[in-house]
């Protein structure tokens, strides 16, 4: 209705139910459809003469290259995750193609025209990382109800219905043992991964109706506590937990510090999620009525954990391999609520409604129509301060929770020197990636130039002055292909990366000539800007200007990055399990390799 007549409208996702209460462009028989192709129809009606091309997809997929994001005149992001956000900045900075930059939270919201060499990029300031908690807070020692959530959906449900991690496991145990670490811990290691295994066995062979959910609550909330408690230096200087009763819990004989099992678990406020407040314990007693919102005795936590126990191992015995935790999926929000209120009973912790478990485990920051709205008319706003070049005029503007001056503003401060995306001179180069090799394009990049320099695609290094081996290889042998980067990095420091976008040969590229085009002419790299160090530390920058953007429990490591030389594997993992830290940040936790003292509980896991 602005005016802009040709759109491309992009989004991997479908119409959930929740989604329909923010936005104005679905309605209830839309769920389950696509949203881009849903929001393009409902908005073609608005304007006849606007042409909107709807993609079902994912921005990260490799057709949607430096040259596919060149055919814009702007991008405007409504992105909810750092993953994703870093990447369109980055193409956006390679393609030289202004960026509107937003987010809510709540009734919070943020609004930030971006523009290469002119402004700070999404990834000039570093950005709030997600809350973390030591392994122990949640493996042994829990005091919030917090930490029995994630335990409940990233700990308990993956060992219960996740991948089987039996074989490695062991092979671990064998290598420490090997290695001289403590017999008597490896052996209570071994017992432990040994009675998972024989719940495991259980959930996945059709038996009685308790018999999986009974073996399953034996081992972590008696045999476990049991084993926690048998360590008495652990408890001298915090309250110990107390072991309980499947059967006692069932009959109602089982009293917890006082009171019977058919008694309402304490039910406190919910606590900070995610560095964003949650909302206040107001929302319990207002749908106290509800079914979800009720509060649970221990008794309905064990009938809760028993059926949502029953439902996920029929599952798995229907053939589904794996199951993990997702907050639309019933089953697993079922178990997280009961086991995570069953473990806070065991821990004198509160218990929380389902309602409440929800919006904690699924990291739900309320998103509000009006918020939203204010938002999408303030990157109007900026696109067109964007397109019409008034670049003393752009503004970041952050919705704040202030009645009387609801609107602020900031101006945009210029690009970090020390960005490792935005000051890296940008390139392109068209080939077949299975007939050019790294020395074609590296060689052909610089030319007459013979400085030494090293090369990298994302963390992994593929060459350096003492080691050209790779040059030799095919870019597809090397896994470089349409969408990656590969960047020359100065060996001395003295100038700026140079990155190269990797897209595809046009279709009418002769066959007799070589199968890569080059850019003419070549890139020139600027010196690199010295930054000077500050003695004393300022303050944060996300901090005194911005809020973080909102996210929706994506990891991603510190930024600016520093490019390091890693590894030279195949993928760019350092982690020693690959997949067990796949699965790890699928449910929103990442293990950080390099634990000094090597002690498993002086690791940290990062919440999303
Ligand atoms: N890599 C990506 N490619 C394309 N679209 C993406 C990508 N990552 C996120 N999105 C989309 O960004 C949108 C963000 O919108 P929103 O914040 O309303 O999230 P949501 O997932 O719909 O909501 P909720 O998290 O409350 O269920 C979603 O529609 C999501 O599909
Ligand atoms: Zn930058």
């Amino acid at each position: 209705m602005t005016g802009f007549g040709d759109i491309t409208l992009l989004d991997l996702d479908t119409i959930d139910l929740s989604n329909l209460n923010r936005q104005f462009l679905f309605r209830k028989k839309d769920v389950k459809q696509s949203k881009a192709l849903v929001a393009a129809h409902t908005a073609s009606a608005f304007n006849p003469h606007v042409r909107i091309n709807p993609i079902h997809a994912n921005i990260k997929d490799p057709q949607f290259d430096m040259s596919w994001f060149r055919t814009f005149d702007i991008v405007l992001n409504a992105l909810d995750n750092l993953d994703a956000r870093r990447h369109v900045n980055k193409m956006c900075m390679a393609a030289g193609v202004p960026l509107v930059e937003s987010g809510t939270a709540g009734y919070l919201g943020q609004v930030q025209p971006i523009l290469k060499d002119r402004t700070e990029c999404f990834d000039c300031v570093t950005k709030q990382t997600p809350k973390t908690f030591p392994v122990c807070t949640i493996r042994s020692t829990p005091s919030q109800p917090i930490h029995c959530i994630v335990w409940a959906k990233s700990y308990l449900l993956s060992q219960l219905f996740g991948e089987d991690e039996d074989a490695s496991g062991e092979a671990e145990l064998n290598e420490a043992l090997q290695q001289g670490e403590n017999a008597q811990e490896i052996a209570t290691l071994r017992k432990e991964a040994q009675a998972f295994r024989r719940v495991r066995t259980a959930l996945r062979s059709p038996n009685d109706n308790e018999e999986a959910a009974k073996l399953a609550f034996e081992k972590v909330f008696h045999s476990d506590i049991l084993n926690l408690l048998s360590m008495a230096d652990m408890w001298k200087m915090r309250a110990p937990p107390v072991s309980l009763s499947f059967e006692g819990i069932k009959n109602g004989s089982f009293v917890l510090r006082g009171k019977p099992a058919n008694a309402t678990m304490p039910n406190g406020p919910v606590a900070a999620v995610n560095g964003q407040n949650g909302h206040d314990a107001s929302t319990s007693s207002t749908g106290a009525g509800l079914k979800d919102q009720k509060a649970l005795t221990l008794q309905d936590n064990l009938e809760l954990f028993i059926s949502s126990t029953n439902r996920l191992a029929a599952r798995l015995q229907a053939d589904e391999e794996t199951i993990s935790f997702d907050k639309d999926d019933d089953d697993t929000l079922d178990f997280v609520t009961a086991a995570s209120n069953l473990r806070s009973a065991a821990y004198n912790i509160d218990g929380k409604t389902r309602w409440e478990v929800k919006e904690m485990a699924g990291n739900i920051i309320p998103a509000i129509a009006t918020t939203n709205a204010i938002v999408s008319g303030l990157i109007v706003l900026q696109a067109l301060q964007l397109l019409r070049k008034a670049y003393g005029t752009m503004k970041t503007v952050m919705i704040q929770y202030k009645p009387t001056n609801p609107l602020s503003s900031a101006t945009l401060p210029p690009p970090n020197a020390s960005c490792a995306v935005c000051r890296d001179t940008f390139t392109e180069v068209l080939c077949d990636p299975s007939k050019t090799t790294l020395g074609d394009v590296v060689q052909g990049i610089l030319g007459e130039d013979e400085r030494e320099v090293s090369v990298f695609e994302e963390k992994r290094i593929l060459a350096d002055p003492d080691w050209d081996e790779n040059f030799e290889r095919t870019l597809e042998s090397l896994n470089v292909t349409r969408g990656k980067f590969l960047n020359i990095v100065d060996e001395d420091g003295e100038l700026e990366t140079i990155s190269i976008g990797i897209g595809i040969l046009p279709s009418n590229h002769p066959g007799d000539l070589p199968p890569f085009v080059l850019p003419r002419p070549l890139p020139q790299p600027p010196k690199r800007v010295k930054v000077k160090l500050p003695t004393t530390p300022l303050p944060s920058p996300a901090k005194a200007t911005k809020r973080p953007a909102p996210d929706d429990g994506d990891i991603v490591e510190q930024q600016p990055a520093k490019r390091l030389k890693t590894s030279t594997n195949g993928n760019g993992s350092d982690l020693s399990s690959p997949r067990k830290s796949r699965q790890l940040e699928e449910d929103g936790l990442i293990v950080l390799d390099g634990s000094e003292d090597g002690q498993d509980d002086a690791e940290v896991i990062i919440v999303d």
